[in-house]
């Protein structure tokens, strides 16, 4: 085997030149949720009304215990108990019932993810068809054409702009679109990345079910919602103006840590567990390895108090681990909290 030859000095001019000047940022946000809102507080009644459990008195009982732990204030939920009365197959979670649920997804995500990015777009202040790239997020459905696809007439994107879809990325699915949005930003002179993050619940939604924790979890926790951001790098004037400036993104694996949250395709939607007892602990014993493998190569000696902080909760024994291991000011984890 020959040794690969060094670049010539022009192509490496024109591979600079394809590089932009400065770091990627955060140009603009949106979100947008479906109109259902059910306060924490009220949510037990609902669920356990709309699943036609309310004789499961005991377990309603435990539920409530457990929506208080949970730190979650209110949820925003697609499926109403309309929904699930013509879909009684959703509630028994062995009932076939995976077509059905993808079928509702398929249109509900595009349309939602749409809405966050139309706000998106307004705030940017240019034409949608100057977005280059968009990066699309969900763990709601997996399809083609998927959201990116349907995204393009839904936001009159350019046909050409560059996609790229990633399903079932669990909890850290908006971090890694946005790792992968700051990549293409600052390799790709005046790239606009539209970065969508869409999820419904419905995938996994069933009834409550005597012996099964993580149904209650399921529920308790999560809402739906979906967000978009538009990253670029150099921002031109007039009119953009970086709202966050995106420095360096890292990702690691916690060691023995492949069981503590799974998720899979069943015939009754997504199957699965979070090891609810496990998980807070696994991040409260890495986080602060994984805050030094962040700053240390950047040679920032960063004290934790004095950062901004933006966790994704998870709930608010994630955030208590995380408090207590670094020793944070109460307010430091006010804004984590607050998305719960
Ligand atoms: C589940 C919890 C709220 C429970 O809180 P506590 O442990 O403080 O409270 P507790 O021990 O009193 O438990 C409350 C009740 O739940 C019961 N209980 C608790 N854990 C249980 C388990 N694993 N199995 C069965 N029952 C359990 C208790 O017996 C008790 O019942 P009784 O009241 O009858 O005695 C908490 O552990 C938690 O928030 N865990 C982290 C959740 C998590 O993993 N989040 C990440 C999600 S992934 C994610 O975030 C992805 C994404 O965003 O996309």
């Amino acid at each position: 085997m020959g040794s690969v030859p060094a670049a010539t000095p022009m192509v490496r001019e024109i591979w600079r030149a394809q590089r932009a000047d400065g770091p990627a940022a955060v140009l603009a946000i949106g979100t947008a949720n479906p109109e259902k809102c059910v306060p924490q507080e009220e949510f037990p009644d609902f669920f356990f009304r709309a699943t036609n459990s309310d004789h499961l008195t005991a377990l309603k009982d435990k539920f409530k215990r457990v929506c208080l732990k949970l730190g979650v204030q209110k949820r925003y939920l697609h499926h109403t108990e309309e929904l699930l009365r013509a879909h009684p197959e959703f509630i028994d979670h062995e009932s076939p019932s995976l077509d059905a649920r993808l079928d509702i997804v398929a249109t509900a995500v595009p349309e939602l993810a749409a809405q966050a990015s139309k706000k998106a777009i307004a705030e940017w202040g240019r034409p949608a068809t100057d977005i280059t790239h968009l990066v699309v997020t969900t763990n709601s459905g997996a399809h083609i054409p998927g959201v990116d696809f349907r995204l393009i007439p839904l936001l009159g994107l350019r046909p050409s702009v560059r996609r790229t879809m990633l399903y079932l990325n669990g909890c850290f699915a908006g971090s890694a679109a946005l790792r992968l949005a700051k990549d293409l930003a600052e390799n790709n002179r005046g790239a606009r990345v539209l970065v969508v993050c869409a999820e419904l619940t419905l995938m996994l939604f069933s009834g409550p079910k005597e012996g099964c924790f993580q149904t209650l979890v399921n529920q308790g926790l999560f809402g739906d919602g979906a967000g978009a951001v538009i990253v670029g790098a150099d921002p031109a004037s007039p009119g953009e103006r970086p709202l966050f400036e995106m420095v360096s993104a890292a990702q690691t694996v916690v060691p023995d840590s492949d069981h503590a949250i799974t998720m899979h395709l069943t015939k009754g939607g997504y199957g699965g567990n979070i090891s609810t007892r496990e998980v807070p602990g696994f991040i409260g014993d890495n986080i602060e390895q994984c805050l030094q493998d962040s700053f240390g190569p950047l040679g920032i000696a960063a004290k934790w108090n004095d950062l901004f902080w933006a966790v994704h909760p998870g709930s608010s024994a994630i955030l208590d681990h995380i408090d207590t291991v670094l020793k944070l000011q109460p307010e430091k984890l006010a804004a984590s909290a607050a998305w719960c």
